[in-house]
């Protein structure tokens, strides 16, 4: 069998179409979406990833703002550019790249963003009100990456009601979230939360409908590991250089071979990644209209 692609790239561009129409709309209400950056120091990955954010506001007409941050920032200079944020009436919803330098407490950080303003859905408040189901509609934020597979699925018709679903990675922005989306009653999935440290790891996702790679292990998910037919997600990324070039090369978690197993792959680059770019401009465009009533 070879896998169908979840084209991430093309649906990112149809929901970036459809953001589009709803931030003109906004703006005839008088209400202009903006989103703020805070980065910092210069690790090229998270400059890339925050440079994309700002051109993909301009492409839909979000304005941006940027906090750009020297690499021996303190925490109190994290912490004032958070203040400028919550302050700005321009911003109405903003991220914290992560992660950030050694020596800033992130947790500390995340805990300062006004909530209504949180982008990533990552402020305690709003984990908690996931975590609690205060609403199962879209009234808060999610994160953007679970909220990504889930949406990248939908589009392709995928429903998820009664799947198994192995999601490897247990770190906060996707794999300990995704969980909690997963089984809610109108997805109603089954998920078991997977990591490094799992006994019988390959024996878990074999047994799986569905895979959701997060670990950010460059191709540990292989061939004889994954149910013939399954649906699997690549969301790791890990840069390698390329020894030819020197350049930085992305990889995802999912081997090469598993496209002649699985039914539907997304690709890595080109799947979850641009879709996540997608959802944090909705997350932003979602806030901006619940402020404007
Ligand atoms: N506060 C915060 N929020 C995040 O959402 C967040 C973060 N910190 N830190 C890092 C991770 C990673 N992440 C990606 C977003 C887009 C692509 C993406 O668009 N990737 C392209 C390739 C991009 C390239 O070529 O460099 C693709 O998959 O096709 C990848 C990864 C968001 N993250």
């Amino acid at each position: 069998m070879t896998a169908q692609i979840l084209d991430g790239k093309a649906t990112a561009a149809t929901i970036k179409a459809e953001l589009t129409d709803r931030v003109a709309a906004l703006k005839d209400k008088g209400v202009t979406p903006g989103l703020g950056t805070v980065l910092v120091g210069d690790d090229p990955g998270s400059k890339a990833y925050v440079g994309g954010k700002h051109r993909d506001c301009a492409e839909v007409g979000i304005s941006s703002i940027r906090e750009d941050l020297p690499a021996d920032a303190s925490q109190a200079d994290v912490e004032a550019a958070i203040g400028r944020l919550n302050e700005d009436p321009a911003c109405t919803g903003y991220i914290v790249q992560l992660p950030l330098p050694k020596g800033i407490d992130a947790n500390a950080v995340l805990e300062l963003i006004d909530p209504d303003k949180d982008a990533d859905g990552l402020h305690p408040t709003n984990l908690g009100r996931l975590v609690l189901r205060v609403s199962e509609d879209i009234t808060s934020p999610l994160p953007c990456t679970p909220r990504a597979v889930l949406e990248l699925l939908d589009r392709y018709g995928i429903d998820l009601a009664g799947k198994d679903v192995c999601v490897v990675g247990r770190g906060t922005t996707v794999g300990r979230s995704i969980g909690l989306l997963l089984t809610r009653r109108a997805i109603n999935a089954t998920a078991t939360l997977t990591h490094t440290g799992t006994r019988d790891l390959a024996a878990h996702v074999r047994g799986a409908d569905v895979v959701v790679a997060a670990a950010g292990s460059a191709g540990m998910i292989t061939p004889e590991m994954v149910r013939p037919g399954a649906i699997v997600l690549d969301v790791g990324v890990s840069r390698e250089e390329d020894p030819e070039t020197g350049k930085a090369k992305l990889r995802g978690d999912v081997a090469d071979g598993v496209r002649d197993v699985a039914s539907w792959v997304s690709p890595n680059p080109g799947g979850v990644g641009p879709m996540t770019r997608a959802m944090l401009l909705a997350n932003v465009v979602d806030a901006a209209e619940r402020q404007a009533g």
